[in-house]
């Protein structure tokens, strides 16, 4: 049966390589519907190549330019209400979260309940709000999907295992891209070198949170929330090579792994067919001989704050992941924009983190209002 698909950050690195999926499999896949952002012309590409019936932009401007330019069939919506729209009123029956920031929340809420099955790249979603998407997955009956690399790792192992006997999660860190560098050679890096990953091709935002090892410990938070897992019961390892995507370790000592070439087509398709696969010709497959030798270390908190700062915040919870997520998605744009060194990055989020007053279980409203409070606080510092 024909699986019909919207997708949200269409024109991003997760959002074209999921494209690729779907072309190559038009026989399981249609895409129903896409919301984009700021990048017009390889929207109306898409548009042209695989017809969807709605497509969402950020504003009326942009709204009104595809509307002159794609056919009379393709109806294009704009705004919050239009990527609502393009999240949950149509006929999809998988979403793929693949938008960069807490900006997923509210659709992947509305996707929920909807009753669509959440594919769920955008990791910001789970780590301000996880609390509340898993508990609105469970009253829906809704499955959300990992397509981060790690967590796809982790959800292939775990696949009939018993989860009760899971003893432990390591995540797989490659370090990013001053993996190499001391804390004091960090002083004075640059955006361009920052942007330069070992190993993944991946948007902006997440190449920096690599570098500053926040992506991982936003993984971690995720990793917590997807899996039921405490905090004390998930690891970091440094891994060099970003082969070996992730690790479960169970009572009776087994470790189990996934290993796979770093190309993020393998969970975005696994996401998309599971629980059953397709083949993959478009990937590399993994050759042991050539690879020869597999690297891991521990990793230090004082070489990488930012992982120390997310476990703080994650064992905290409430509203203090909100924090951390919405501080450093602040901090990382401003260093983006080449208002802030690198090494800023933490001092803004911690900072930020200092200023709260943790607030439990919050609420939808609560999320929204402190991700806005800890903005402008951030914004108000540089
Ligand atoms: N890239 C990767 O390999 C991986 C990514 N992830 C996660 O997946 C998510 C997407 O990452 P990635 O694809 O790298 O990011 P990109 O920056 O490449 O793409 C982001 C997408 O979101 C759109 N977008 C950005 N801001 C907004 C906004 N305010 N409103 C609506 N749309 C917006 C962009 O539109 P436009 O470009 O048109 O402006 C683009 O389509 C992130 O949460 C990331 O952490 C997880 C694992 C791996
Ligand atoms: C591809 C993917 O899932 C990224 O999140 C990747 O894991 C980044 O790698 P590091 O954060 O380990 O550098
Ligand atoms: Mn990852």
């Amino acid at each position: 049966m024909t699986k019909k698909i919207s997708l949200l950050g269409a024109t991003g690195s997760i959002g074209t390589q999921t494209l690729d999926i779907l072309k190559l499999h038009q026989d399981h896949f249609v895409l129903e519907a896409i919301s984009i952002g700021k990048n017009l012309t390889l929207g109306l590409e898409i548009i042209h190549t695989f017809l969807p019936k709605i497509v969402s932009v950020i504003d009326k401007d942009s709204c009104d330019y595809l509307r002159a330019n794609v056919p009379s069939q393709v109806k294009v919506v704009y705004g919050e209400e239009g990527i609502l729209e393009v999240a949950a009123e149509n006929d999809a029956d998988v979403l793929v979260n693949a938008v960069m920031g807490s900006v997923g929340l509210k659709p992947t809420l509305k996707a929920i309940e909807a009753g669509k099955t959440i594919a769920i790249a955008n990791k910001e979603t789970l780590v301000t709000a996880g609390h509340i998407v898993m508990s609105e997955a469970k009253k829906y009956d809704v499955s959300i999907l990992p397509v981060d690399s790690e967590h796809s790792a982790i959800f292939q192992c775990l696949q009939g295992q018993d989860k009760k006997r899971l003893e432990r999660i390591i995540l797989t860190a490659s370090g990013g891209s001053f993996r190499d560098k001391t804390r004091k050679e960090l002083i004075g890096v640059t955006v361009e070198d920052a942007l330069k990953h070992p190993n993944w091709t991946m948007g902006a935002k997440i190449t920096i949170d690599s570098a500053t090892m926040m992506n991982k410990g936003l993984e971690v938070i995720e990793a917590h929330h997807l899996f039921d897992m405490p905090y004390e019961k998930i690891d970091v390892v440094l891994h060099k090579e970003s082969i070996v995507h992730s690790l479960v370790e169970f009572e009776d000592t087994s470790m189990i792994a996934q290993l796979g070439s770093p190309d993020m087509r393998v969970p975005i398709q696994y996401a998309l067919t599971y629980p059953e696969r397709l083949a993959l010709p478009i990937s590399k497959r993994l050759n042991l001989m050539e690879i020869g030798m597999l690297h891991f270390a521990p990793v230090s908190f004082e070489r990488y704050r930012c992982l120390q700062f997310a476990y703080e915040a994650g064992k905290i919870g409430g509203t203090m992941t909100t924090v951390l997520n919405a501080a450093n998605e602040e901090a990382v744009q401003l260093f983006l924009l080449k208002r802030i060194q690198f090494l800023e990055i933490e001092d803004l989020i911690e900072k930020a983190l200092e200023n709260h007053s943790p607030i439990s279980n919050p609420d939808l409203e609560t999320i929204i209002d402190v991700d806005r409070q800890t903005r402008s606080f951030i914004r108000s510092l540089v």
